[in-house]
C-alpha cells in the first residue's frame, strides 16, 4: 500500500534518525511516498515561493493518492497540522505516533474526533511494534 508518511521539517528536525527508522520499517511491504522526510541532509530552508508552490501541491497530490497516512507528531509541525487536516478532509486513514515526553499533542489533533488512531510510545521500537500491529499496514 501507498503510505504518506509526515512528520516536521522546517518544525525543527532533531528526530530525522527515528523517522529514518519508521520510513525504513514501513518501506519494507509498502511504498512510503514521503521518503524525503528520513533524509538527514535535506534542506530545510526555503529557496523562493515557487519553490515552496511545487512542495505543497506535489504533497497534497501524494495525500490525494495515498491509502494511509503515518504522522509522526512529538515534534510539532506547521506542515504537519496542516496535512493532518487535509486528511480528515479526504477522510484518509490517519495513524498518529507522539512521544508526550517531548510535546504535548495539539488539542486541535487529540481533540479531532476523526483521528481515532493516535498512539503513545517511547522508543523506535515500541513505535514499530505499534505499526506492526495496526491493522491497515501490510507488514
Ligand atoms: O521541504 C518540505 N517538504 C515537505 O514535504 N514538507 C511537508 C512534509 C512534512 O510532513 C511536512 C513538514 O512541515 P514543516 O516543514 O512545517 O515542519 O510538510 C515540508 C517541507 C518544508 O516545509
Amino acid at each position: 500500500m501507498k503510505i504518506y508518511f509526515a512528520a516536521s521539517i522546517r518544525g525543527g528536525r532533531s528526530d530525522v534518525k527515528i523517522y529514518q527508522k519508521l520510513i525504513d520499517f514501513l518501506n519494507q511491504d509498502n511504498q512510503v511516498l514521503t521518503e524525503h522526510i528520513g533524509n538527514d541532509n535535506l534542506s530545510v530552508t526555503s529557496q523562493s515561493q515557487t519553490d515552496d508552490k511545487y512542495i505543497r501541491d506535489r504533497d497534497i497530490n501524494w495525500l490525494k493518492e495515498t491509502d494511509l497516512v503515518v504522522a509522526e507528531t512529538s515534534n510539532p509541525s506547521l506542515g504537519v497540522g496542516y496535512e493532518l487536516g487535509y486528511a480528515e478532509r479526504l477522510h484518509k486513514p490517519v495513524v498518529i505516533l507522539h512521544n508526550s515526553t517531548k510535546s504535548q499533542l495539539s488539542a486541535m489533533i487529540n481533540g479531532t474526533d476523526y483521528f481515532k488512531d493516535i498512539f503513545e510510545y517511547q522508543t523506535v521500537d515500541e513505535a514499530i511494534e505499534i505499526l506492526k500491529n495496526y491493522r491497515g499496514i501490510q507488514n
